[in-house]
């Protein structure tokens, strides 16, 4: 039987979050303005960089001004692409994919982030190999929470299967595409774990292959 299994990126494959927190900075100084915590750049992660900056822009008190929205943005943008250097795969992601191959898994991810990227990512990381269909932020006119990307990556791997992400957002979306919902505790959630609807949670990659192939085991049986 087909097993899909779709990822989200940001808190689920890569912590991202020490070289967001950079960017915003970065940009926030060249704007002579306050830096903000990294607690609060964390917080400010699920929904898309667009979001981020607005929550950023807010931050520093800047929501009145229309045009900085779309410059800190531009900048941000520019130097969160420029060194990505920070970034790190949770432990054990690499295995996890390769014992979720030899599983017979189809894998794709489902993101927020950006397009541009989101491919240099799982370029510098090795994950492209593993991962058969792509869905970014700006992949399609709507983003997650929205199910729309998600369906489109289960539908470009053959059928659905399960979703693995971090945050509010990735159980919402699931939930909206039907589809059982497994959460990383690690990543950027907000909510305690028991307030986000899943199927299954994990908090070490060792663990999810055992999830994976408990749950199409059962399907199959
Ligand atoms: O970039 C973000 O805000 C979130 O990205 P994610 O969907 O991969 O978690
Ligand atoms: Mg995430």
């Amino acid at each position: 039987m087909l097993k899909s299994v779709v990822f989200d990126l940001d808190g689920t494959l890569i912590d991202s979050a020490p070289d967001l927190h950079r960017a915003a900075n970065v940009v926030l100084r060249s704007e002579g303005l306050p830096e903000i915590t990294f607690d609060q750049a964390r917080s400010f992660i699920g929904k898309g960089a667009s979001v981020l900056i607005e929550r950023v822009v807010e931050s520093v008190g800047l929501a009145d001004d229309p045009e900085a929205h779309p410059r800190l943005l531009g900048k941000f943008m520019r130097e969160y692409e420029r060194d990505p250097a920070l970034t790190v795969l949770y432990p054990g992601v690499i295995d996890a994919l390769a014992r979720l191959e030899l599983l017979g898994c189809a894998m794709g991810l489902c993101t927020n982030k950006p397009e541009a990227p989101t491919h240099i990512a799982l370029k510098h990381f090795g994950l492209d190999r593993h991962l058969r269909a792509v869905a970014s932020a700006d992949t399609l006119p709507v983003r997650k929470p929205d199910p729309a990307p998600l369906i489109k990556v289960m539908h470009d791997l053959g059928g659905p299967g399960l979703y693995v992400g971090d945050s509010e957002v990735d159980a919402e979306t699931a939930e909206r595409a039907g589809l059982p919902f497994v959460l990383f505790t690690e990543g950027y959630r907000k909510s305690p774990v028991e307030d986000l609807p899943h199927a299954y949670a994990f908090d070490h990659w060792d663990q999810l292959p055992g999830i994976v192939a408990q749950h199409f085991g059962a399907l199959e049986a």
